[in-house]
């Protein structure tokens, strides 16, 4: 796909779209170790895992797999709002992703209002 091979875990709703462009999925599952197969061949996070509608505290099994994307070393790079922060508050549960770039969507969220990191913001914008 454009050069790149992902690896997409628990695509939920996007599973056909998958299945058509034959891209490798991982599915919901409390067992990690494909998810840290895959990080072992993976040169960066493209994390969509949470958006504005997380709130704490984290279920199974997002909880390890987010521990598990964070011990991986790789950079991250967090789709609107680190996965694991809640959209207000941050992170206040500290499980939360620190990612090295964030990418808000259409406006950054206040949760976000501390975040150190490279920031861009994503979206469509229409003239006033
Ligand atoms: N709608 C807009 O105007 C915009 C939306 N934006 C982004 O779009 C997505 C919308 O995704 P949504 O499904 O509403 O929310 P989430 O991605 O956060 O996923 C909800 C999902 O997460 C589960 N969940 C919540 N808390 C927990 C928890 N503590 N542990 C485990 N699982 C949890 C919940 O059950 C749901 O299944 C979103 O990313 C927006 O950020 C843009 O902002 C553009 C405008």
């Amino acid at each position: 796909m454009f050069g790149y091979e992902p690896t997409i875990y628990m695509p939920k709703r996007l599973q056909t779209q998958c299945d058509n462009m034959k891209i490798q999925t991982l599915p919901p599952s409390t067992e990690t170790d494909t998810l840290r197969a895959a990080l072992r061949s993976s040169d960066v996070i493209l994390d969509a895992i949470f958006g504005f509608s997380f709130s704490g505290p984290i279920r199974a099994p997002f909880d390890a797999a987010l521990l598990l994307l964070a011990q991986s070393g790789l950079p991250i790079v967090s789709v609107d709002i680190p996965s694991g922060w809640e959209v207000e508050k941050g992170n206040v549960g500290g499980v939360g992703l620190n990612p090295d770039v964030l990418v808000s969507l259409t406006a950054p969220k206040e949760g976000v209002r501390n975040f150190k990191g490279r920031h861009f913001l994503g979206g469509r914008f229409t003239p006033r």
